[in-house]
Protein backbone atom coordinates (compact mmCIF):
# COMPACT_ATOMS: atom_id res chain seq x y z
CA UNK A 1 0.00 0.00 0.00
CA UNK A 2 2.69 2.48 0.91
CA UNK A 3 4.53 1.56 -1.95
CA UNK A 4 1.28 2.52 -4.40
CA UNK A 5 0.66 5.87 -2.64
CA UNK A 6 4.57 6.36 -2.82
CA UNK A 7 4.57 5.40 -6.78
CA UNK A 8 0.90 8.01 -6.95
CA UNK A 9 2.64 10.58 -5.39
CA UNK A 10 5.86 10.52 -7.56
CA UNK A 11 3.59 10.28 -10.78
CA UNK A 12 1.71 12.88 -9.50
CA UNK A 13 6.06 15.15 -9.27
CA UNK A 14 6.66 14.01 -12.57
CA UNK A 15 3.56 14.92 -14.27
CA UNK A 16 3.88 18.66 -12.84
CA UNK A 17 7.30 19.13 -13.61
CA UNK A 18 6.26 18.42 -17.27
CA UNK A 19 3.68 20.51 -17.35
CA UNK A 20 5.13 23.06 -15.58
CA UNK A 21 6.47 26.40 -17.81
CA UNK A 22 10.00 27.28 -18.38
CA UNK A 23 10.93 30.38 -16.91
CA UNK A 24 12.49 33.20 -18.88
CA UNK A 25 14.55 36.17 -17.81
CA UNK A 26 14.63 38.98 -20.52
CA UNK A 27 17.54 40.40 -20.86
CA UNK A 28 17.66 44.09 -21.74
CA UNK A 29 20.68 46.98 -22.48
CA UNK A 30 21.81 49.06 -25.30
CA UNK A 31 24.64 47.68 -27.84
CA UNK A 32 27.53 46.29 -26.25
CA UNK A 33 26.00 47.36 -22.75
CA UNK A 34 27.40 43.04 -21.78
CA UNK A 35 23.85 41.24 -21.97
CA UNK A 36 26.10 38.40 -23.86
CA UNK A 37 29.11 38.28 -21.30
CA UNK A 38 26.72 38.17 -18.35
CA UNK A 39 24.12 35.58 -19.97
CA UNK A 40 27.57 33.21 -20.25
CA UNK A 41 28.33 33.89 -16.52
CA UNK A 42 24.82 32.75 -15.59
CA UNK A 43 24.80 30.17 -17.60
CA UNK A 44 27.90 29.08 -16.06
CA UNK A 45 26.94 29.35 -12.35
CA UNK A 46 22.79 29.07 -12.50
CA UNK A 47 22.54 26.16 -15.45
CA UNK A 48 20.11 28.49 -17.40
CA UNK A 49 19.73 28.15 -21.39
CA UNK A 50 21.42 31.60 -23.32
CA UNK A 51 19.07 32.08 -26.12
CA UNK A 52 20.54 35.49 -28.17
CA UNK A 53 17.40 36.83 -30.33
CA UNK A 54 20.10 38.22 -32.35
CA UNK A 55 22.05 34.99 -32.59
CA UNK A 56 19.29 33.19 -33.83
CA UNK A 57 18.09 35.64 -36.83
CA UNK A 58 21.98 35.69 -37.82
CA UNK A 59 21.88 32.18 -37.83
CA UNK A 60 18.85 32.31 -40.04
CA UNK A 61 20.49 34.75 -42.08
CA UNK A 62 23.16 32.47 -43.18
CA UNK A 63 21.04 29.85 -43.64
CA UNK A 64 20.90 29.33 -47.61
CA UNK A 65 17.70 27.60 -47.71
CA UNK A 66 15.90 30.62 -45.63
CA UNK A 67 13.19 32.71 -46.62
CA UNK A 68 13.90 35.58 -45.25
CA UNK A 69 17.57 35.77 -45.07
CA UNK A 70 18.31 38.54 -46.92
CA UNK A 71 15.09 40.14 -45.25
CA UNK A 72 17.15 39.94 -41.82
CA UNK A 73 20.41 40.80 -43.70
CA UNK A 74 18.66 44.58 -44.22
CA UNK A 75 17.35 44.67 -41.34
CA UNK A 76 20.61 43.74 -39.34
CA UNK A 77 22.80 46.37 -41.35
CA UNK A 78 20.38 49.09 -40.98
CA UNK A 79 20.05 48.31 -36.98
CA UNK A 80 16.23 48.17 -37.06
CA UNK A 81 13.80 45.32 -35.30
CA UNK A 82 13.39 42.49 -37.44
CA UNK A 83 9.56 41.09 -37.93
CA UNK A 84 8.46 39.49 -34.87
CA UNK A 85 6.84 37.12 -36.65
CA UNK A 86 10.19 36.36 -37.65
CA UNK A 87 12.11 36.46 -34.16
CA UNK A 88 9.01 34.87 -32.22
CA UNK A 89 8.91 32.03 -34.06
CA UNK A 90 12.49 31.13 -33.91
CA UNK A 91 12.64 32.40 -30.00
CA UNK A 92 9.35 29.38 -29.68
CA UNK A 93 11.17 26.91 -31.39
CA UNK A 94 14.38 27.14 -29.89
CA UNK A 95 12.62 27.21 -26.54
CA UNK A 96 10.43 24.16 -26.86
CA UNK A 97 13.99 22.68 -28.67
CA UNK A 98 15.83 23.22 -25.37
CA UNK A 99 13.68 21.44 -23.16
CA UNK A 100 15.32 23.77 -20.47
CA UNK A 101 12.46 25.40 -17.77
CA UNK A 102 15.38 27.70 -17.41
CA UNK A 103 15.71 30.26 -20.14
CA UNK A 104 17.51 33.57 -21.05
CA UNK A 105 16.28 35.56 -23.79
CA UNK A 106 18.74 37.95 -24.75
CA UNK A 107 17.70 41.00 -26.62
CA UNK A 108 14.54 40.85 -26.90
CA UNK A 109 11.63 42.39 -26.69
CA UNK A 110 13.05 45.15 -28.39
CA UNK A 111 9.97 47.47 -29.57
CA UNK A 112 6.12 47.13 -28.52
CA UNK A 113 5.69 45.25 -31.92
CA UNK A 114 8.00 42.67 -30.46
CA UNK A 115 5.98 42.89 -26.84
CA UNK A 116 2.85 42.13 -28.70
CA UNK A 117 3.87 39.59 -30.71
CA UNK A 118 5.30 38.20 -27.83
CA UNK A 119 2.18 38.00 -25.51
CA UNK A 120 0.16 36.71 -28.24
CA UNK A 121 2.49 33.65 -28.56
CA UNK A 122 4.42 32.57 -26.11
CA UNK A 123 2.47 34.68 -23.26
CA UNK A 124 0.67 31.79 -21.97
CA UNK A 125 3.37 28.99 -22.58
CA UNK A 126 6.22 30.28 -20.75
CA UNK A 127 6.85 32.66 -16.96
CA UNK A 128 8.45 35.87 -16.53
CA UNK A 129 10.55 35.52 -14.22
CA UNK A 130 11.74 39.33 -14.42
CA UNK A 131 13.43 41.76 -16.56
CA UNK A 132 17.66 41.61 -16.27
CA UNK A 133 18.51 45.53 -17.64
CA UNK A 134 22.37 46.29 -17.91
CA UNK A 135 22.43 50.08 -18.22
CA UNK A 136 25.49 51.63 -19.66
CA UNK A 137 26.32 55.00 -20.99
CA UNK A 138 26.45 54.94 -24.82
CA UNK A 139 29.61 56.37 -25.02
CA UNK A 140 30.89 53.23 -22.90
CA UNK A 141 28.90 51.29 -25.43
CA UNK A 142 30.04 52.91 -28.55
CA UNK A 143 34.13 51.98 -27.05
CA UNK A 144 33.14 48.60 -26.42
CA UNK A 145 31.35 47.98 -30.11
CA UNK A 146 34.27 49.82 -31.82
CA UNK A 147 36.88 47.19 -30.33
CA UNK A 148 34.90 44.23 -30.76
CA UNK A 149 34.13 45.30 -34.62
CA UNK A 150 37.93 44.55 -34.78
CA UNK A 151 37.69 41.01 -35.05
CA UNK A 152 33.31 40.13 -34.77
CA UNK A 153 32.98 40.19 -38.42
CA UNK A 154 29.68 41.18 -37.50
CA UNK A 155 27.76 43.72 -40.56
CA UNK A 156 26.10 45.89 -37.56
CA UNK A 157 29.55 46.61 -35.45
CA UNK A 158 30.37 49.42 -37.28
CA UNK A 159 30.11 53.37 -36.31
CA UNK A 160 27.32 53.71 -38.75
CA UNK A 161 25.31 50.76 -38.40
CA UNK A 162 25.89 51.67 -34.40
CA UNK A 163 24.20 55.18 -34.63
CA UNK A 164 20.96 53.43 -36.28
CA UNK A 165 20.93 50.77 -33.48
CA UNK A 166 21.56 53.31 -30.76
CA UNK A 167 18.79 55.50 -32.27
CA UNK A 168 16.39 52.09 -31.92
CA UNK A 169 17.19 51.20 -28.63
CA UNK A 170 16.63 55.21 -27.72
CA UNK A 171 13.53 55.45 -29.66
CA UNK A 172 11.59 51.73 -29.63
CA UNK A 173 14.04 49.54 -26.68
CA UNK A 174 13.73 52.43 -23.31
CA UNK A 175 10.13 52.17 -23.69
CA UNK A 176 9.86 48.54 -23.25
CA UNK A 177 12.67 49.02 -20.16
CA UNK A 178 9.78 51.20 -18.54
CA UNK A 179 6.50 49.35 -19.71
CA UNK A 180 8.27 46.34 -17.49
CA UNK A 181 9.32 49.12 -15.44
CA UNK A 182 5.88 50.29 -14.50
CA UNK A 183 4.58 45.88 -14.16
CA UNK A 184 7.51 45.97 -11.70
CA UNK A 185 9.22 43.11 -13.57
CA UNK A 186 12.61 45.15 -13.96
CA UNK A 187 15.82 44.29 -12.20
CA UNK A 188 18.41 47.13 -13.27
CA UNK A 189 21.89 46.37 -12.73
CA UNK A 190 24.90 49.51 -13.88
CA UNK A 191 26.95 47.34 -16.32
CA UNK A 192 30.17 50.40 -16.51
CA UNK A 193 32.26 48.31 -14.50
CA UNK A 194 34.31 45.17 -14.98
CA UNK A 195 32.65 41.96 -16.44
CA UNK A 196 33.16 40.56 -12.77
CA UNK A 197 31.86 42.98 -10.52
CA UNK A 198 28.67 43.75 -12.72
CA UNK A 199 28.58 39.97 -12.24
CA UNK A 200 28.48 40.10 -8.44
CA UNK A 201 25.13 42.46 -8.47
CA UNK A 202 23.36 39.90 -11.41
CA UNK A 203 23.91 36.51 -9.17
CA UNK A 204 22.87 38.39 -6.50
CA UNK A 205 18.66 38.50 -8.49
CA UNK A 206 19.31 34.54 -9.03
CA UNK A 207 20.82 33.25 -5.80
N1 LIG B 1 31.73 44.96 -18.27
C1 LIG B 1 32.48 45.02 -19.37
N2 LIG B 1 33.58 45.79 -19.40
C2 LIG B 1 34.32 45.87 -20.52
N3 LIG B 1 34.07 45.21 -21.68
C3 LIG B 1 32.98 44.43 -21.69
C4 LIG B 1 32.14 44.30 -20.56
N4 LIG B 1 31.13 43.46 -20.87
C5 LIG B 1 31.33 43.09 -22.15
N5 LIG B 1 32.44 43.65 -22.64
C6 LIG B 1 32.97 43.53 -24.00
O1 LIG B 1 32.18 44.42 -24.80
C7 LIG B 1 31.81 43.81 -26.02
C8 LIG B 1 30.28 43.71 -26.08
O2 LIG B 1 29.86 42.80 -25.08
P1 LIG B 1 28.62 41.85 -25.33
O3 LIG B 1 28.76 41.17 -26.63
O4 LIG B 1 28.46 41.02 -24.12
O5 LIG B 1 27.46 42.95 -25.40
P2 LIG B 1 25.96 42.84 -25.89
O6 LIG B 1 25.15 43.67 -24.98
O7 LIG B 1 25.58 41.42 -26.04
O8 LIG B 1 26.06 43.54 -27.31
P3 LIG B 1 25.11 43.39 -28.58
O9 LIG B 1 23.82 44.05 -28.22
O10 LIG B 1 25.82 44.14 -29.64
O11 LIG B 1 24.96 41.94 -28.86
C9 LIG B 1 32.50 42.46 -26.06
O12 LIG B 1 33.69 42.59 -26.78
C10 LIG B 1 32.79 42.16 -24.58
O13 LIG B 1 33.94 41.37 -24.42
N1 LIG C 1 14.49 41.32 -30.85
C1 LIG C 1 15.44 41.54 -31.78
C2 LIG C 1 16.78 41.32 -31.52
C3 LIG C 1 17.71 41.59 -32.49
N2 LIG C 1 17.31 42.04 -33.69
C4 LIG C 1 18.29 42.37 -34.75
C5 LIG C 1 18.54 43.86 -34.81
C6 LIG C 1 19.74 44.03 -33.91
O1 LIG C 1 20.43 45.23 -34.16
C7 LIG C 1 20.52 42.79 -34.32
C8 LIG C 1 21.59 42.37 -33.38
O2 LIG C 1 21.06 42.05 -32.12
P1 LIG C 1 22.08 41.86 -30.88
O3 LIG C 1 22.95 40.68 -31.20
O4 LIG C 1 22.88 43.13 -30.82
O5 LIG C 1 21.26 41.66 -29.67
O6 LIG C 1 19.54 41.77 -34.49
C9 LIG C 1 15.98 42.25 -33.93
O7 LIG C 1 15.61 42.68 -35.02
N3 LIG C 1 15.05 41.98 -32.98
MG1 LIG D 1 24.86 40.30 -27.72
Amino acid sequence: MIFLVNLFFRQIKHLSHKMSKPEVVMVLGGPGSGKGTQCSKIVEKFGYTHLSAGDLLRAERNNPESTVGQLIANYIKDGKIVPVEITCGLLDKAIFASGSDKILVDGFPRNQENVDGWNKQMGDRVSLKFVLFFSCPEEVCTARIMERGKTSGRTDDNIKSLQKRFITYINETMPIVRYYEDLGKVRKVDADRIPEEVFCDVEKLFS
